[in-house]
């Protein structure tokens, strides 16, 4: 048996980049960009005016007081001429302001008359423009590799007319799911029988971290069938996951099966709880990880190894998904030394404080628990007493 720490380091060891892929602008959003972006242009490119108002050069302005005004210029078109001294032009927010300007007055600060105005509440040289290049002049370096890409980041790929850029493209992962008792979610539960739902929920693990979901049907306990369908999810998926058939019964076969196929067994055992019997195996350079049946095992295993690893696959490199903050016990209870647990419970904010609430039975089989936490506790393997306002590190779930 293996710590956490370990195998998350053996596992991350393993894990590949993902080759790059181009996909259109708002496809990308929430992945790892996988290229530097220079812009082509420079940003603004022109004087731009930042008000409703008036252009005009105070320095050539005989009476700053009385402008003529001489042309509307709107936003899309451009005045060409050369002001006179004493000329102003109306301008429209995002309008070019002409090359002989150099202030810009609001509206809101002159008297209008005609086709004159007088300036009530004058400003500095200066005002109310944005400058040529302010933002960002052609060829400099706007995105790097490596960053997660935002709407803001979509929005100045359009600025910069990027159509298409390259990701690191998402994996996919094959759901398998094993067990004679398991059926599916539109059918009656006979005698010994149960519906899938680690199927379901390990979809949606996938799919909140944007990678790519392959469910795959249900598995009975028939060593064949679960080797044709390994056999068959490597072929056709870059990433596997399976649940069941993990521990040491009669019909647990995920481990025989992957040494029978000759895939490179890396671990077999980790120190936590949930999630104990979770084998992480490479077979034709993929990756797969067995994780026990318990619905709140997936959870904690999915969370703690399969999640960082399909991350890093993508270019994400942040471990802000593993990092844990102190949390203050709200109830105090006993445990049992062994593995490090994991405890799900419920965080109440005080102050600056995080306050955790045992949410009730943590049988790694409670699907219900989960559903009514929002964190856990990992709890060091040499505790038993877990006691009222002590200080645990942990963290919040499914972020
Ligand atoms: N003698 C021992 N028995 C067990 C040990 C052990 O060390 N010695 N470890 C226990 C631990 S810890 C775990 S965790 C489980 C893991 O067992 P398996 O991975 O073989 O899982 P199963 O037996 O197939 O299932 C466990 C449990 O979860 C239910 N299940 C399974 N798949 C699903 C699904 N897709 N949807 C909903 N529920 C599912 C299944 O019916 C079982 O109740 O082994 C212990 N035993
Ligand atoms: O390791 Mo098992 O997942 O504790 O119940």
């Amino acid at each position: 048996m293996i710590s956490i720490q370990n195998a998350l380091e053996i596992i991350l060891e393993e894990t590949k980049l993902q080759p790059t892929q181009e996909v259109g602008i708002l496809e990308a959003s929430g992945y790892i960009l996988a290229q530097d972006i220079f812009s082509k242009d420079t940003l603004p490119p022109f004087n731009k005016s930042a008000m409703d108002g008036y252009a005009y050069n105070m320095d050539k302005a005989n009476d700053t007081k009385t402008l003529k005004v001489v042309a509307l210029v709107k936003a899309g078109d451009y005045y060409e001429k050369e002001l006179n001294p004493g000329e102003a032009v109306k301008i429209m927010t995002g309008a070019p302001v002409p090359a002989s300007a150099d202030t810009v007055i609001e509206i809101e600060k002159v008297k209008a008359e005609k086709d004159t105005i007088i300036i009530e509440s004058p400003v500095k040289k200066g005002s109310n423009i944005i400058f040529k290049g302010e933002e960002l002049v052609s060829g400099d370096l706007v995105l790097e590799t490596g960053k997660q890409i935002t709407p803001a980041d979509i929005g100045l790929l359009a600025s910069l007319g990027y159509p298409k850029v390259s990701i690191y493209k998402p994996p996919t992962v094959a759901c398998l799911v094993t067990g004679d008792e398991l059926v599916d979610i539109d059918q009656e539960i006979s005698k010994g029988k149960i519906r899938n739902c680690n199927t379901y929920t390990l979809e949606a693990m996938i799919n909140q971290i944007k990678a790519l979901p392959v469910a795959f049907d249900i598995i009975p306990d028939d060593k064949e069938v679960l080797k044709a369908t390994v056999l068959k999810a490597f072929e056709t998926c870059d990433f596997i996951v399976s649940t069941g058939g993990a521990s040491v019964g009669d019909f647990d076969f995920v481990l025989e099966v992957l040494e029978e196929i000759g895939a490179e067994i890396k671990f077999t055992k980790v120190a936590i709880k949930p999630g104990k019997p979770i084998t992480f195996a490479k077979y034709n350079n993929k990756l797969f990880f067995s994780l026990p049946g318990n619905p709140m095992s997936v959870i904690t295993a999915f969370e703690q190894f399969v999640k960082p690893s399909l991350r890093q696959s993508m270019g994400n490199m942040t471990m802000e998904h593993v990092e844990t903050i102190p949390m203050k016990i709200g109830d105090g209870f006993k445990l049992r030394k062994g593995r490090t647990k994991y405890i799900f419970v419920n965080v109440e904010k005080v102050g600056d404080e995080y306050i955790a609430y045992n949410t009730s039975s943590q049988c790694s089989n409670h699907l219900m628990t989960v559903s009514k936490s929002d964190a856990v506790l990992i709890i060091p393997e040499n505790i038993e007493d877990v006691n009222k306002g002590d200080i645990h590190n942990g963290r919040f779930i499914f972020k």
